[in-house]
């Protein structure tokens, strides 16, 4: 049984309805250690059977028989395999990846063997010595002279370790003393019991090898053993696999630096979007957070009153009201209140006024109070600006002054003046003109005068977050006693809630037109993939002849749009972090607060919507690349 073996190989190009026989029926084999030169006339079909051969084209009729098995109905993924394991290819245009160094180019078969990392790298610099080369490993194939080029190309063609090297023409291009070179190694390689198939045009070239095969018009006319054959030698061959994920990265980094330039104008472009996203959400965050700052600084949110739904209605709560709110989900308690507007106070000869008494001592917000506390009985808070109407040189001195105090009760429903002296707790600042009592402080003035205590409203607190406001508010303003709505709520914290509903909005509206600019960083990076999959396509057949697979072939240009995508959101994130620090800096002094506030989620949401819209633009490129002819794509100019 032959190595390789040939069964009436026929092969037609068709333009429209024309066909064209390019092969007509070759019957062939051929064993290792031959080194066989394929002549003919131009245009006689040598590549094309080359191309069959190396399992690069599989449209064609007959059949290869590798060791006696069959190439025929094979896989995409076993002629991969089959190429990997088998072939090692020689151009006469030498074929090498401009943007990795020799040494790199050497080791893309090898990232495709089972060798560890530095056994690659081992075996490379072994082939460059070999071809004598080392020397010069590390430069790119644009600095070496052609016969240099196909040096490296055959140490390329040697490393993956084929049994077979398919060489087209490989000394077309060079002078005769690189011809002399060149075909002095291949016959070294048959030597160790490859076979070596070359295709020329020259008989000077035909004639070093053990063997000529002559093709005229599609078939083989001539067959002749110029010499014995090299013995065969049975050695252990590289167990290959598809290139891994890293080797797919490591080319594209390489790719991505070689093209510097162009790529950091593309980071740049990627950048201004999600730059933007990620400062309107850090923004939206500061201005919130400083408008929530300043009324949370004022009043508790999380305090609401409730009152009759009729504002005509002027009857005492009840103590059945009072259940009724305290079961409302999130209300954590519920208690009497009284509340009374027009208050006057005399301290000595001076007067002050404020706008109304109330029980509810939750609505000042604690870290508000200058001097003092909260009141107890017979205890009033007053805030500064009342405090410094009695006062003026030293307000706060007034904290545990008595203050005759004069507020308006219903009386046999009228309007009845209450004076009595009380005790200031404390001084509050905050622009909310309350002053701030007991309950039974209340109570037991309005018993002095005989008039029964009214509970005018109910003073609630809300667990959670301003969040829980609205909701409970919501549920209690829609309570009915018989029958009938019988509640109206108010407080700071719809108001607050509503507010940051709307600020919200607005931030995800700038965010989104700011998200615009992706969509035009998405499209850049799609023109950008085609341009590069365009440029690459040679580079595309190298690898596909090597064995580099489909899915290897998209994922280079998916890690390529990936990686884009990374650096332009990292970037933007770090720049983001840079100017929240300078303008934050530059604003604290005056407002005190810190206005852009971007979180760890806006950067790390910044980098992820990133990396996807990256990813989904290199679908089609990326599809393009997978998709393209090895043979077509090797003669890409
Ligand atoms: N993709 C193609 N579509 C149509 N015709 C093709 C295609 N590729 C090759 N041919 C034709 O097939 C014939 C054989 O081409 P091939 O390249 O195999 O010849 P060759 O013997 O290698 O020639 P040369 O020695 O000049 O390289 C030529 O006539 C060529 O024009």
């Amino acid at each position: 049984m032959s190595f390789l073996e040939l069964k009436n190989i026929q092969k037609s190009y068709y333009l429209g309805k024309d066909e064209f026989k390019v092969l007509k029926g070759i019957d062939v084999a051929f064993n290792k250690g031959e080194m066989i030169s394929i002549l003919g006339e131009s245009g006689g079909g040598k590549s094309t059977l080359m191309n069959i051969i190396g399992g690069l084209d599989s449209k064609y009729s007959g059949d290869v028989l590798l060791n006696g098995k069959s190439l025929k109905h094979e896989t995409d993924k076993q002629l991969d395999e089959y190429r990997r394991n088998t072939i090692g290819f020689i151009f006469q245009s030498f074929n090498l990846i401009s943007h990795l160094t020799l040494l790199d180019n050497v080791m893309v078969p090898l990232e495709m063997t089972t060798l560890s990392k530095s056994d690659q790298r081992k075996r490379a610099e072994e082939l460059l010595n070999k071809v004598g080369l080392k020397e010069h490993m590390h430069k790119h194939p644009n600095q070496l002279s052609g016969g240099q080029k196909q040096r490296v190309s055959i140490a390329r063609a040697l490393a993956g370790d084929p049994e077979m090297l398919i060489a087209d023409e490989p000394t077309g291009a060079l002078d005769p003393q690189n011809t002399e070179e060149i075909l002095q190694i291949l016959e070294d390689i048959a030597k160790e019991g490859k076979l070596v198939l070359t295709v020329t045009h020259s008989d000077k070239v035909a004639a070093y090898g053990t063997r000529i095969v002559h093709m005229t018009d599609g078939k083989i006319d001539q067959d002749k053993n110029l010499r014995d054959k090299f013995p065969e030698q049975q050695d252990e061959t590289l167990e290959s696999k598809s290139l891994s994920f890293g080797s797919t990265l490591k080319m594209t980094w390489d790719n991505l630096k070689y093209n510097l330039k162009r790529n950091l104008l593309i980071i740049f472009g990627g950048m201004i979007g999600i730059f933007s996203v990620i400062f309107m959400l850090g923004l939206g965050n500061g201005v919130r957070g400083y408008i929530n700052h300043e009324i949370y600084s004022q009043v508790n949110p999380n305090s609401v009153q409730i009152e009759h739904k009729n504002s005509n209605d002027h009857s005492s709560f009840k103590e059945s009201d009072i259940n009724r709110i305290k079961n409302v989900k999130d209300i954590s308690s519920a208690e009497k209140g009284y509340d009374s507007s027009g208050i006057q106070f005399k301290y000595g000869k001076k007067n002050a006024q404020s706008q109304m008494l109330t029980t509810s001592a939750s609505t000042i917000n604690s870290s508000n109070i200058k001097k003092g506390t909260t009141p107890k009985d017979n205890e009033v808070l007053i805030n500064k600006t009342t405090a410094q109407s009695l006062n003026k040189n030293d307000y706060k001195s007034l904290v545990g002054k008595k203050v005759q105090t004069t507020f308006t009760a219903q009386k046999d429903g009228r309007p009845f003046p209450v004076t009595k002296n009380f005790k200031i707790a404390g001084i509050y600042d905050s622009q909310s003109p309350l002053v701030v009592t007991t309950y039974n402080t209340v109570k037991q003035a309005l018993a002095d005068n005989k008039i029964k205590m009214t509970t005018t409203f109910i003073d609630a607190k809300i667990k959670g977050g301003v969040g829980n406001v609205t909701p409970v508010q919501n549920k209690i303003n829609a309570m009915k006693v018989n029958n009938k709505k019988a509640y109206s709520v108010s407080g700071a914290g719809s108001i607050v809630s509503t507010l940051n509903t709307y600020i919200n909005l607005a931030i995800y509206v700038l965010a989104a037109i700011a998200g615009i600019s992706l969509l035009v960083s998405a499209i850049m990076i799609i023109v950008v993939l085609y341009i590069s999959v365009a440029e690459r396509t040679k580079e595309i057949g190298i690898l596909r002849a090597l064995g580099a697979t489909k899915s290897s072939i998209r994922m280079l240009f998916v890690s390529q749009a990936v990686l884009l995508g990374i650096f332009s959101s990292v970037i933007s994130v770090i720049v983001g972090y840079l100017l929240q620090f300078g303008i934050n800096s530059a604003v604290d002094g005056a407002i005190g607060y810190s206005i852009i506030q971007i979180t760890p989620g806006n950067a790390i949401f910044g980098i992820v919507i990133s990396i996807i819209i990256n990813l989904l633009a290199s679908i089609l490129p990326a599809n393009k690349g997978a998709k393209l002819d090895p043979i077509e794509s090797l003669s890409a100019e």
